[in-house]
């Protein structure tokens, strides 16, 4: 997978080479390439904002220095899916880390300000797929951090870059349910044993215990997630619940 990143901002987008994402680019598993925006300004200010059509606070990125930019990078084969994060955007969801993680190519366009003049979005549409996507009710001052979790996510169904590819399918969200809680040594921690059944040995049983944590946790926390489930999702057992 080839992931390109645009930003005004490139230095937000170290962390990508450190840890598990860094030994995976290192390893070739997925390329990274961040851009800055300001190559693609016109003047001695390099100005990538204006002020808003309309009125209201705060500034607009320019469609003058944004089109020119992704034309660029979004050139080649094959087409990228443009990904602009946006408190406005459709949810980030596991769903579309999944499908994010079948793409060969992925732009990200990182906004600032009030955000990115709505005609670079609809302009690109016209030659690729473009998500403005959100990955949460609540609003950050950039599109660069959106980017980082987006691209975390996502990178972690890749092959190769997982030591152990099992532990995404053991996720939460991966059966539509919270994942339990977990727990290691010592068997007795601040007089708070593990739980006698993980000890047990007997596997039949500890996947029981652990499927009915994963439903009460689900239930408690997060009811909604539940309701999105087919009724073939349960079995008898999950129903005496
Ligand atoms: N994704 C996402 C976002 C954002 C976001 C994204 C881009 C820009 C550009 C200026 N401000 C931004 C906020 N806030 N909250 C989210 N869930």
């Amino acid at each position: 997978m080839r992931i390109d990143v645009l930003t005004i901002f490139p230095e937000y987008l170290a962390p990508m080479r450190a840890a598990l994402l860094g030994r995976a680019i290192d390893r070739g598993l997925l390329s990274l390439d961040v851009h800055d925006l300001r190559n693609w300004t016109h003047d001695v200010h390099r100005a990538v904002d204006d002020s808003p059509y309309g009125g209201g606070p705060g500034m607009v990125m320019k469609p003058d220095v944004w089109g020119p930019a992704l034309d660029e990078v979004c050139a080649g084969d094959p087409t990228p899916r443009l990904v602009v994060p946006t408190p406005a955007g459709r949810p980030f969801t596991q769903e579309l880390v999944h499908e994010y993680a079948t793409e060969q190519r992925l732009v990200f366009a990182c906004g600032r300000y009030e955000g990115i003049d709505q005609r670079v979005v609809d302009d690109a549409a016209t030659r690729m797929r473009v998500d403005e996507v959100s990955i949460g009710d609540y609003v950050l001052v950039g599109g660069e951090v959106a980017v980082l979790v987006m691209v975390e996510a996502v990178a972690r169904f890749l092959p190769g870059v997982l030591g152990n590819p099992a532990s995404a399918a053991q996720d939460s969200f991966s059966d539509g349910l919270l994942e339990g809680p977990s727990y290691t040594r010592p068997e007795v921690w601040r007089e708070r044993p593990v739980p006698d059944v993980l000890r047990s040995g007997n596997h039949a049983l500890i996947d029981r215990w652990r499927r009915d944590q994963s439903l009460e946790r689900t239930l408690r926390r997060r009811p909604e997630l539940l309701d999105a489930l087919p009724d073939s999702s349960f079995d008898k057992h999950d129903r005496a619940l």
